[in-house]
């Protein structure tokens, strides 16, 4: 099984329009609401693969109860812990060419007291878990420290930990020395503070985030696939998409091929490649099932070409080069 945790979870409202205006009135051509956060993404992507996971998220007011509803009616498994503060609703305003402008509230606050119930339902879950794996923003009132101290708690267990966030919180984490970091581009450089242009750049810095603490990074850098730096060194692989709607969760997926992988028996890079790709090809942040991965795409270059430059400049949805 596979635990996730989703401090910061959300509702997401997918709102396709015909083009972005500032300040004026613009009538919405489609919309969708999908159960949203990082990790949230990772429990649906593996329940509709059939691979078993639990969801623990802190939920607050009518909005959280929402997202347990709507969790539950994909059939994912949800330790709901419930807490004051309301959980939040992020919005994606998506236009023809794939360009993609989000908002991400920061979310209800979580007390000390909400954090020990969310501790404990994640160390009651990891008995019986594979991975736990922990994604996505904190929210205010959780310090900096959480996921790291999480990571050590686990470590005694012999539970593996992956961890998916970014800033301090990433740099914290990753001195609990988790089995697995999936940063985006932005990431990679935010943590290693310098500029990720070429393939060797990515490389350089996923060895980086090792020497800090990581066992394995799988770095992913959008429409140039990912690299997946381990033990066994090096290697970069993509998956190119020709007609993508919404990259927004599609690091998510990526995550949880990864980690499906494992349970399968099939290569990790691959199955990170294709469900990664597989979301990019749906509306809003829905998540692939079996029929929409496309393994065959998928290219892993046995020598890395290391002096690739990485297109368009880093972006957090970078729809831009999808047309
Ligand atoms: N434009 C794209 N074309 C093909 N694959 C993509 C594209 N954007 C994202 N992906 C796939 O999704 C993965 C995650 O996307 P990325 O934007 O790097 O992560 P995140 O969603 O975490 O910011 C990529 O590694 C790649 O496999
Ligand atoms: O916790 P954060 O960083 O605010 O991110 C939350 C958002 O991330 C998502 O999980 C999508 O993630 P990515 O686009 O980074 O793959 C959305 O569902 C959610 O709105």
């Amino acid at each position: 099984m596979i635990v996730t945790l989703t401090l910061n979870p959300s509702l997401d409202r997918t709102i396709e329009i015909a083009r972005l205006t500032r300040g004026s009135m613009t009538r919405a051509t489609a919309t969708r609401l999908d159960p949203g956060g990082k990790g949230v993404n990772v429990s649906r992507a593996l329940a509709a693969h059939g691979v078993p996971t639990l969801a623990v998220v802190p939920c607050g007011g009518p909005e959280g109860e929402q997202l347990t509803e709507l969790l539950k009616l994909e059939g994912i498994d949800v330790g709901a812990v419930p807490v004051s503060g309301r959980t939040r609703s992020n919005v994606s305003l998506v236009e023809p060419d794939g360009t993609v402008t989000k908002v991400n509230e920061p979310g209800g606050s979580l007390r000390q007291e909400d954090l020990e119930r969310v501790d404990e339902a994640v160390l009651s879950a990891a008995v019986d878990a594979d991975w736990v794996v922990a994604s996505g923003s904190l929210p205010p009132g959780v310090p900096d420290t959480f996921y790291g101290r999480l990571g050590r708690q686990l470590n005694e267990l012999g539970v593996r930990f992956a961890v998916d966030t970014s800033g301090t919180a990433l740099a914290e984490a990753l001195e609990a020395g988790p089995a697995l970091v999936k940063p985006n581009r932005d990431e990679l450089a935010e943590t290693v503070g310098f500029r990720i242009d070429t393939v060797a750049d990515a490389i350089r810095a996923a060895e980086a985030m090792r020497a800090a603490g990581a066992e394995a990074v799988l770095a992913s850098l959008g429409a140039d696939g990912a690299v997946l730096v381990g033990e066994r060194g090096a290697r970069w692989g993509e998956s190119p998409v020709d007609r993508g709607r919404s990259a927004v969760g599609a690091g998510d997926a990526m995550l949880a091929g990864y980690l499906a992988a494992g349970t399968s028996g099939s290569e990790p890079l691959v199955e990170a490649l294709s469900w990664g790709a597989a979301a990019v090809r749906f509306p809003g942040s829905r998540m692939p099932g079996p029929s929409d991965v496309d393994r065959a795409r998928v290219r892993v270059h046995p020598t890395p070409d290391l002096l690739r430059p990485l297109s368009g400049p880093h972006h957090e949805h970078g729809m831009e080069q999808i047309r």
